[in-house]
């Protein structure tokens, strides 16, 4: 981004609006989801980094905001995107009601590998959501939490049930881990996703050089925007699936951009999250419909920026944070 497109921080600092957002169900073991919001000539952006992260790594969730705020914007391919429902770690029993809010879909992604839980709570998850959605297209994410053998297992048993999965996300945490499982599965046929290897190491396209994914999970915020996003795909040669990070629907619009920038998208993508909400910034939320959500710029509500607007401390937190994360950029 050239130097002119970044507005000065007195001005950020004084649109920026601060909500606490409600979520329906635990993920990522949050109950809220902070987010900061401003606007720009192109409309509302959406500044989130999860609150543990270092200056450093928010200063790229920064950069991408604010381009998408003030920067070009891309050559768009499609207006409406075909997406995934996201199922969170839970028991069983509350697979019906959260899988609900997402209306009609094609695939799920079902996190696995939750800290205190095993590879039969896994089994149970999956099962569960065949027994409901017997023709939905199944994915896996373990956010980095198996060993390979742990993988493996998993694997081994699906195919011994009879269940097959459209690709396993960041089963394993290294890139040298995905590459060695990688090798081992690809012979039964399980493709390996690359998420974490993409977005939280120095090197996006370290993954795709070492062999070690068949395809890339890309999120705009974490790459520091839609064009080095696009860039990414690009160099990477390997399909790419959009996603999100439990985004209001302001940062989900930029995940639609960016999905509707990829020239060949040919996976449903991780773009419904509003449905893990049980409030947004809009009263036009970009929700799934369908199983497709809108390609389109949202519209902040201000009676809705009131109700979640974030406790004064936290306000104070964010407006510090932003402080400290600008003189990074
Ligand atoms: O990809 C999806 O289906 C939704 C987004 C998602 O899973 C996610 C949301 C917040 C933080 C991390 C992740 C992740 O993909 O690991
Ligand atoms: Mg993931």
């Amino acid at each position: 981004m050239s130097q002119n497109q970044i507005p000065a921080l007195a001005d950020l600092v004084s649109g920026a609006r601060i909500v606490a957002l409600p979520l329906r169900t635990k993920f990522r073991g949050l109950e809220e989801r902070e987010v900061l919001l401003f606007e720009g000539p192109n409309g509302w952006a959406e500044w989130s980094p999860f609150v543990e992260y270092p200056d450093e790594e928010a200063a790229v969730w920064l950069a991408a905001a604010i381009d998408f705020a003030h920067g070009n914007l891309p050559t768009l391919y499609r207006d409406r995107i075909a997406v995934n429902a996201t199922l969170p770690a839970v028991a069983p029993e509350h697979i019906e009601r959260v899988l609900s809010n997402f209306g009609e879909f094609a695939t799920v992604k079902i996190k696995v590998a939750e800290a205190g839980q095993n590879i039969g709570d896994d089994i149970a998850r999956i099962r569960r959501v065949l027994e409901l959605y017997p023709d939905s297209k199944i994915r896996l994410d373990a956010n980095g939490g198996f060993e390979i053998s742990e993988a493996v297992d998993l694997i081994n048993q699906l195919k011994s049930l009879g269940i097959n999965i459209e690709y396993f996300e960041q089963p394993v945490a290294s890139i040298a881990e995905m590459a060695e499982l990688k090798l081992q599965v690809n012979r039964l046929g399980i493709k390996i996703a690359a998420d974490e290897s993409v977005r939280k190491v120095s090197d996006p396209l370290a993954v795709a050089q070492a062999n070690a994914a068949d395809i890339l999970i890309l999120k705009a915020a974490p790459l520091g925007g839609i064009v080095r996003a696009l860039e990414i795909a690009a160099e990477a040669e390997l399909p790419v699936v959009v996603s999100s990070a439990l985004d209001s629907s302001v940062g989900l619009s930029m995940g639609a951009y960016l999905a509707a920038a990829i020239p060949n998208l040919d996976f449903d993508c991780g773009l419904a999250t509003s449905a893990l909400l049980a409030g947004d910034v809009t009263r036009e939320p970009l929700r799934a419909e369908n199983g497709f959500i809108d390609v389109r710029r949202v519209e902040v509500d201000k009676s809705k920026l009131e109700i979640f607007s974030a406790q004064d401390h936290r306000q104070d937190w964010w407006l510090e944070r932003l402080e400290r994360v600008y003189k990074l950029l």
